[in-house]
């Protein structure tokens, strides 16, 4: 075994060993959630659900309870009530590589749990700067690089739900519109647990110096319970974001309130050289500058094949 290996903070489990755990799963899927998974996406496979996604709702649904604990030990010391605090839980990865999938699986698998049944899901996408902002700067080849995001405004909103305020907003990002929709907002209400999905969410930026000194920062990160990194080949990714393109091609673009409404009338090729060319320019770049570089901060990694399905799964030890 080599050094570096023996040395993992991470424990590695293949897929097999990890659809093993599924029988400390004590909540079988009901036909009701079967009919709402399917409603997020018919190409996930119900297989893939119950032997991957299954176990990992279990293991999130221990960890929230153990944090519950703490949370009542904290108000019986302190002798009178707490804000309740929601468990945040954070989820990267490259664009296309699945992430708001992921997302929105777990948020109906642990939303069945007594101890934990709502649960709100929030996407960075609403921190990005508004297009016009983004324009002024020169930004708008850069979408999802870490300067197109308003940050401060991300880590006020996690400081605001963290510290139990019962009513926090969120900025809302639009796929049609390309933009920030000025007049909504997601509004949230004391969950008892938050997923935050985003490209960005692992990341630390640059550590701010002042008269030569450096100041505390903080990070998205230091909001998060617990944090998952959806991985695969960027050669997968890449596909999967061409063939996503093509499908939005053929639905949403031809919306003429689309953003990308002069995209409707490519042809299937042309299509794929658009999709090719945005791949290479914005998100490839992106994913290897500044995604994949946070892959080993997260608590989780599940490491995905060729047609989606999960591999192998890495979970922190330490
Ligand atoms: N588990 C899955 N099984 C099959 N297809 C999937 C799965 N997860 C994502 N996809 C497909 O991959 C593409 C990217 O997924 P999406 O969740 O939109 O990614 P992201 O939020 O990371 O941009 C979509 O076309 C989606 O339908
Ligand atoms: C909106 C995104 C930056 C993803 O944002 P996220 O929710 O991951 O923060 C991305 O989907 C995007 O639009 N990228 C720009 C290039 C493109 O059109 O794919």
């Amino acid at each position: 075994m080599a050094h570096s290996e023996h040395l993992s903070p991470y424990l590695s489990f293949t897929r097999e060993e990890w659809r093993q755990l599924r029988n400390s799963t004590p909540l079988p899927l009901t036909e009701e959630e079967l009919v709402k998974l399917r409603g997020i996406n018919e190409k996930i496979s119900l297989e893939e659900v119950s032997e991957i996604y299954l176990p990992l709702s279990r293991l999130l649904n221990l960890y929230v309870a153990s944090s519950q604990d703490a949370y009542r030990a904290t108000k019986t010391f302190l002798g009178h009530p707490n804000e309740k605090v929601p468990y945040i839980i954070g989820i990267a990865g490259s664009v296309a590589v699945g992430k708001s999938t992921t997302a929105r699986i777990l948020q109906t698998l642990l939303s069945r749990w007594p101890n934990h049944p709502k649960v709100d899901l929030v996407t960075t996408d609403g921190f990005l700067y508004p297009n016009r902002i983004l324009e002024e700067r020169g930004l708008m080849k850069r979408k999802g690089f870490p300067e197109s995001y308003d940050i401060r405004r991300l880590l006020q909103f996690l400081y605001d739900v963290k510290s139990g305020q019962p009513e926090v907003t969120a900025p809302v990002y639009s796929h049609l519109a390309y933009d920030i929709l000025p007049n909504e907002v997601q509004v949230i209400r004391q969950p008892d647990i938050v997923i935050v999905e985003g490209l960005n969410v692992l990341q630390t930026g640059e550590s701010e110096q002042r008269n030569g000194r450096y100041i505390p920062q903080l990070f998205v990160s230091d909001f998060f319970d617990f944090s998952i990194y959806v991985d695969a080949k960027e050669e997968d990714i890449a596909r999967w974001y061409v063939e996503r393109f093509k499908v939005l091609q053929r639905t949403a673009f031809s919306n003429p309130a689309s953003y990308f409404h002069r995209y409707a009338d490519l042809s299937e090729e042309e299509a794929e050289e658009t999709a090719m060319g945005i791949w290479r320019e914005i998100n490839g770049r992106n994913l290897r500058r500044n995604i994949l570089p946070t892959k080993w901060r997260a608590h989780l990694i599940l490491e995905k094949g060729p047609n989606h399905f999960i591999q192998g799964v890495k979970l922190r030890k330490l």
